[in-house]
């Protein structure tokens, strides 16, 4: 992993108080910042365009989602080195990513896989093209409806790079199932947390451990 931060964090002043690494990646080359910032602008577009599509296809208007959770994209870089033995490592562990959703740009080497029907199947890189990943909150907005998806990243002999886009709820945000989509005879699956309480408890799980189902109700 090589670096983290929010392309489209306005209020921030432009030469970053965040320290050398970031001033490092900011201006190499020149003019990074900008294009980040860039960047970061057209994939909260694709968010909010995303947000809509999946709102009208739970039967609700587009504004559905990004009134029940705003959110915000935050950005990272990872970087996988080529690997002599891959078969005894993995990339990235099988986990759910804990935000709304994540939007993955891969570089043409293959090394994501999804799990389906308890199968892991590999997700081909496209060129130009953008993987969208329903993560923890679409899933507990929904009321189960969609699936937070398990993925995995392999190590391989080639060097690959991955962007990823993580939509996260704001800190203040209450995340529950909303009730346009609760009924006598689908009850709220998970309870109402806010998000800052949510990252308390994901901050001291392990990745692997299916983080959501702490929040299940009627267990
Ligand atoms: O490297 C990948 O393809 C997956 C990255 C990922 O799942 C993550 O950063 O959460
Ligand atoms: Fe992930």
């Amino acid at each position: 992993m090589i670096a983290c931060f929010s392309p489209i964090s306005q209020e921030e002043p432009k030469s970053s108080t965040r320290g050398a690494f970031y001033d490092l990646v900011l201006t190499n080359p020149p003019g990074a910042h900008e294009a980040l910032e860039s960047y970061g602008e057209e994939v909260h577009k694709l968010l909010q365009r995303s947000l809509a599509l999946v709102s009208e296809a739970l039967g609700q208007t587009p504004e559905f989602l990004s009134t029940k959770i705003p959110s915000s994209i935050g950005t990272i870089l990872n970087h996988y080195p080529p690997c002599p033995q891959p078969d005894l490592v993995m990339g990235l562990a099988s986990h759910e990513d804990g935000g709304v959703c994540t939007f993955l740009q891969q570089s043409e080497v293959l090394g994501l896989e999804v799990l389906k029907d308890e199968q892991w199947v590999p997700v081909p890189p496209v060129a130009h093209a953008f993987i969208f990943i329903v993560a923890d909150h679409l899933q507990v907005v929904s009321n189960d409806r969609f699936k937070s998806v398990t993925h995995r990243a392999l190590a391989g002999p080639i060097a690959r790079s991955v962007i990823a886009n993580f939509a996260a709820p704001d800190m203040d945000a209450v995340i529950q199932p909303a009730s346009e989509l609760c009924s006598d005879l689908k009850p709220p699956a998970l309870r109402s947390i806010v998000y800052k309480d949510v990252l308390k408890v994901l901050l001291k799980s392990d990745l692997q451990a299916k983080r959501l189902e702490a929040f299940r109700l009627g267990q």
